[in-house]
C-alpha cells in the first residue's frame, strides 16, 4: 500500500525549502516574522502567523525527513532525528536527556500523548507566577482548536500489554487511570512513533502546520542553526545562523535573516542558550534558570507472557493516582510507560556481564513503568540551569533531597501496581538492584536503595522552562503572550516558558498556548 508522504508532495509542488547545506554563499533572507526551531511551538506559530497573511521563514538547526526516511531502525532514528544522537545528558551525566534535531523538533519522533494542561498547574501559575489570561477556561477554545487540528481523540484499541499491565495493576489497587488521547490519524499501531512514523499517521509538526504554513508560501531553511540574535535599542535588527552539513559541522556558509518579528521556538535549554549566547537583557538573572525535566524513575517487570514492550501503540494509559500528593511540600509523579527497543533499554538499564544479559534475554517478557516527577511547585525543587559551553550548551540540574524522597516512593508504587498486575519479578532500575520477587520483598528492599546520581537511572523527554513567562519582570522574562519584556519585536513560543513543569506530558500545552500567543501576535502586528 503505498503511504502518502506530504512532505515530498510539497517539495515537488514546490514549496520554499532551502536545504542550508547546500548552499556555497553567504545568504540572506527577509520576511515579516523569523522563527528559529519547528517544533511545537515554531510550527504552530508558522501556521497561524502564515494564515493570517504574514511572510514567514522558519530555521531549523536539523534536516527535513519525511516518512521514506523513517525505517523503524533505532540506529539510524537516534542520529538523524535527536539532540546529540539521543545520548544527551546533564551536566554531571546523572539524567539522560531525549529531544529532537529534524523539521518538526521533538513532534516528529514524540510518542503521541496528547494531555491539556492540568488545572492545578495553570492555577499554581496565576497565583504564585503572576501569568495572566491561560486559566483553564480562558484555555479551553485554544486546546479544542488544536485537538481539532491534530486529530486528537482518546485511542479506541486495546492497549498493548506493556500499556495492558499499567491498566491491570490500577483496577487491582483501585487506582486512577485514564485511556490517553493521541494526535493519530489512521495509526497503524505498529510502536515506532520514537523513530518518526513511517506511515504519516502522527499528526506531528512535519505533516500538519508546517506543510500548511508552506502551501501557504512560507519558507523553510533546514539544517541552519542561529546563533545570534543582534539587538539594537531594543530591537532585534538580525538573527544569523550557520550551516550545518549532515553530520552536524559548520560549512562555512553564513545566514542572515531580517524580519519585523523575530520568534524564538528552539525549545527548552536551546532558547535560553540562544538568548544567553546573544547576551539579551536578563536584569532579574532569570534566563536558563528553573529548567524542568519531569526527571523520571524507571522500574522493570518481567511477566509470563511476552509484553512485546516495542509493538503497539507506545502510550495508551496512564496513572495520576500520585500526582498531586496532599502534602504540597511533596512532589507528585505521573505513571506512564514508555516504548520498550532494544538500544533504549540497554543504554537506559544498568549492570553489565551477566545481569545485563540476563535482562536482554528477558527483553520480550520485560514491562517497564515511568514515574514523571512533577518539578518546580516548591523551594525544593528549582530544576536545572543552563549553562554555555566552548561548543554549545548543558544543562546542571542537581538531584534534590526533595527528588530522591519522590522517587523512592515512586519505585514503590511502581513494584506494587507491578507486582498487581502479575509480574513475577521487579526490578527497580537502580545499579546492583536485585530482582525483587514478591511486594513483601519490595516493601523492604526498596527503603534501604542508596538512591544517588548516576547509580539510579534517571530519564527525560520533556524539557521545559529556562525561559519564563510573567507579568511581573522580577519572575519573567517573557509576558504570558510570550512577548519579550525588553526587546520590542521578540516573542518566545515555545516549551522555554513554562514557569514550572506541568505534571503532564507538555506538547498539547504548547500547541494551546502558542495557538492562542501567535493569534495575538498576528492581531498586533496587523495585515
Ligand atoms: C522521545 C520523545 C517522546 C515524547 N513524547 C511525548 C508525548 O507523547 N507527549 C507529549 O506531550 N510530549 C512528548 N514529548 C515532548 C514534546 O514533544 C516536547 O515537549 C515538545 O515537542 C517541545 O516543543 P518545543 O517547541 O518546545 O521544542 P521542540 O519540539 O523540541 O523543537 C525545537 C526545535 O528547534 C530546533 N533548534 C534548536 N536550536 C536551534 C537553533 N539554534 N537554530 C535553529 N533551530 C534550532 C531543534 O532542532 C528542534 O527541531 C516527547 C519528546 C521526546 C523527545
Amino acid at each position: 500500500m503505498a503511504i502518502k508522504d506530504p512532505v515530498q508532495e510539497g517539495l515537488k509542488a514546490g514549496w520554499q525549502h532551502i536545504d542550508a547545506s547546500q548552499l556555497k554563499q553567504h545568504q540572506a533572507f527577509e520576511a515579516d516574522v523569523v522563527i528559529v526551531g519547528t517544533g511545537a511551538g515554531g510550527g504552530v506559530a508558522a501556521e497561524v502567523l502564515t494564515q493570517a497573511g504574514h511572510s514567514v521563514i522558519m530555521v531549523e538547526a536539523g534536516a527535513l525527513k519525511s516518512s521514506k526516511d523513517f525505517v523503524m531502525e533505532e540506529r539510524k532514528a537516534y542520529p538523524e532525528l535527536y539532540q546529540q544522537a539521543a545520548a544527551m545528558k546533564t551536566q554531571d551525566k546523572a539524567i539522560s536527556i531525549f529531544q529532537g534535531r529534524a523539521v518538526g523538533g521533538s513532534t516528529t519522533i514524540n510518542w503521541t500523548t496528547s494531555i491539556r494542561t492540568p488545572e492545578p498547574t495553570l492555577d499554581y501559575w496565576a497565583s504564585e507566577h503572576d501569568v495572566r489570561g491561560l486559566s483553564a477556561d480562558e484555555m479551553l477554545p485554544w486546546f479544542e482548536k488544536m485537538e481539532q487540528r491534530l486529530n486528537i481523540h482518546e485511542w479506541q484499541y486495546e492497549p498493548n500489554r506493556n500499556n495492558l499491565a499499567l491498566r491491570q495493576g490500577c483496577s487491582a489497587l483501585g487506582w486512577d487511570y485514564t485511556v490517553i488521547k493521541r494526535n493519530v490519524s489512521g495509526c497503524w499501531n505498529l510502536g515506532y512513533c520514537g523513530m518518526g512514523c513511517p506511515v504519516n499517521a502522527k499528526q506531528s509538526m512535519l505533516v500538519t502546520t508546517i506543510p500548511e504554513a508552506l502551501a501557504g508560501g512560507a519558507t523553510l531553511v533546514s539544517q541552519a542553526k542561529a546563533f545570534k540574535v543582534e539587538y539594537q535599542h531594543e530591537q532585534v535588527q538580525a538573527i544569523k545562523a550557520v550551516a550545518l552539513d549532515e553530520s552536524q559541522s559548520k560549512t562555512g556558509i553564513e545566514l542572515t535573516f531580517k524580519a519585523k518579528h523575530f520568534i524564538l521556538a528552539a525549545g527548552a535549554i536551546h532558547t535560553p542558550s540562544l538568548m544567553m549566547r546573544s547576551k539579551l537583557p536578563d536584569p532579574h538573572q532569570l534566563l536558563g534558570k528553573r529548567t524542568f525535566l519531569h526527571p523520571s524513575v524507571l522500574s522493570g517487570a518481567i511477566f509470563k507472557d511476552p509484553i512485546y514492550g516495542h509493538s503497539g501503540a507506545p502510550q495508551s494509559i496512564y496513572s495520576d493516582q500520585f500526582v498531586w500528593p496532599d502534602n504540597p511540600q511533596q512532589l507528585g509523579y505521573k505513571l506512564e510507560v514508555p516504548p520498550i527497543h532494544p538500544m533504549l533499554i540497554a543504554s537506559k538499564t544498568m549492570g553489565y556481564g551477566q545481569s545485563h544479559a540476563q535482562l536482554m534475554s528477558d527483553f520480550n517478557q520485560l514491562q517497564v513503568t515511568i514515574a514523571l516527577i512533577r518539578d518546580g511547585f516548591s523551594p525544593e525543587s528549582l530544576g536545572g540551569q543552563v549553562q554555555l559551553t566552548d561548543n554549545g550548551s548543558a544543562l546542571n540540574y542537581p538531584l534534590t533531597p526533595s527528588f530522591w524522597d519522590a522517587a523512592r516512593r515512586a519505585y514503590m508504587s511502581m513494584a506494587e501496581l507491578q507486582f498487581a498486575a502479575g509480574a513475577k519479578r521487579v526490578l527497580p532500575i537502580h545499579e546492583g538492584m536485585p530482582y525483587l520477587k514478591s511486594w513483601q520483598q519490595a516493601k523492604t528492599e526498596i527503603p534501604q536503595m542508596d538512591l544517588a546520581p548516576l547509580k539510579t537511572v534517571v530519564a527525560s523527554a520533556h524539557v521545559m522552562g529556562g525561559c519564563p513567562m510573567s507579568e511581573d519582570v522580577n519572575k519573567g522574562l517573557v509576558s504570558s503572550q510570550g512577548r519579550s519584556h525588553y526587546i520590542e519585536n521578540l516573542s518566545v513560543m515555545d516549551g522555554s516558558v513554562f514557569p514550572t513543569s506541568l505534571g503532564a506530558n507538555p506538547q498539547l500545552t504548547i500547541y494551546g498556548m502558542t495557538a492562542r500567543n501567535a493569534t495575538l501576535l498576528a492581531e498586533q502586528l496587523g495585515n
